[in-house]
């Protein structure tokens, strides 16, 4: 069971890859010295190993992320055409809220009232309202959906990669570096941002019918762009227009995509 070197990103960041060289260093100078080590607990590294193998190789997905608005789900539909198979954690999470009865009583017991419609249904609007104007109740709604939010991408995951052996899945997650956990199991990360901040602005207010205050304050519910943008592997500037956004994916990202994936040797 080899490494294929040309597969691991000179950047070297993250991807499940980085844990399978560190278990290989690892069992290198265990089976080396031995350091007395016993043989059950070589065993085990040696298992650990061909697990790692198995993760890293099976379940990596490319990851695509950016601020609110600014065209993460208009990439994810070019891949889509494109034939690549995403999986949308917006819709994901809308889907939940809507089915989920378990996820409708924790929210309707955490936040009252006020978020719900006439009919007592959770109204979106609303719970928005409040979730993005208070850090802490932030935290709440992540705490209440996110786990949830998790485990059917899992399944996804072990569907399209594991059982239909799809080999290019995009996960589109918003709160991909936010999370902390989905970052690691993406290679490469495709970040969507808007240079000028104020087209990301104007993009939202129409798109959602929103004031500039409501609209800033759900960029600022969020990482900042900056930092998304230096964590990853591949960056799409949308400031232009739908034609340019189509023309930069069709051309570049797709070739960056498989060069970063070991597929092709130059993206040029
Ligand atoms: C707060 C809710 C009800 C607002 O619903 P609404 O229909 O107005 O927005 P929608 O779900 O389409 O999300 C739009 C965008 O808002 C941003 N966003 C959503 N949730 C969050 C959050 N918890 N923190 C920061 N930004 C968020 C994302 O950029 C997302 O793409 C909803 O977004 C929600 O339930 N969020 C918590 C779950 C979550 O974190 N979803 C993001 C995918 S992991
Ligand atoms: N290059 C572009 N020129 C003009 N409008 C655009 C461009 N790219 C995206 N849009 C529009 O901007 C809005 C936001 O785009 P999109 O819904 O793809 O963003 P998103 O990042 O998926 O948003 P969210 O974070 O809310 O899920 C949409 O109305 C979309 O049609």
């Amino acid at each position: 069971m080899g490494i294929n070197w040309n597969r691991i990103d000179t950047k070297f960041k993250r991807s499940p890859q980085r844990l399978l060289v560190l278990i290989y260093i690892v069992n290198f100078v265990l089976l080396y010295y031995g350091f007395g080590i016993p043989f059950l607990i070589q065993l085990f590294i040696n298992i650990l190993e061909i697990v790692a193998v198995f993760f890293g190789s099976q379940f990596q997905i490319i990851g695509l992320t950016g601020g609110i608005a600014t065209g993460k789900s208009t990439v994810s539909s070019i891949l889509s055409e494109i034939g690549f198979d995403i999986i949308d954690t917006d819709k994901i999470s809308r889907e939940l809220m809507d089915n989920d009865v378990g996820l409708q009583q924790a929210v309707k017991k955490a936040f009252g009232p006020t978020i719900l419609d006439d009919n007592g249904v959770i109204d979106r609007d609303k719970l928005g309202a409040v979730v993005f104007s208070d850090a802490e109740k932030r935290k709440l709604i992540n705490k209440l959906t996110h786990p949830r939010i998790f485990r059917k991408i899992i399944q996804k995951v072990i569907q399209l990669k594991l059982f239909q052996r799809k080999p290019l899945v995009v996960l589109d997650a918003p709160l991909l570096f936010e999370t902390k956990i989905l970052e690691f199991f993406c290679y490469p990360i495709i970040t969507v941002y808007c240079e000028d901040g104020q087209t990301q602005l104007n993009r939202l207010m129409t798109r959602n019918n929103l004031t500039e205050d409501d609209a800033m304050r759900k960029v600022n519910a969020q990482m900042p762009i900056s930092i998304k943008v230096k964590q990853s592997d591949i960056i799409v500037e949308n400031g232009g227009s739908l034609d340019d956004l189509h023309k930069f994916v069709e051309d570049r990202v797709i070739k960056l995509i498989y060069q970063k994936l070991g597929y092709i040797d130059s993206a040029l």
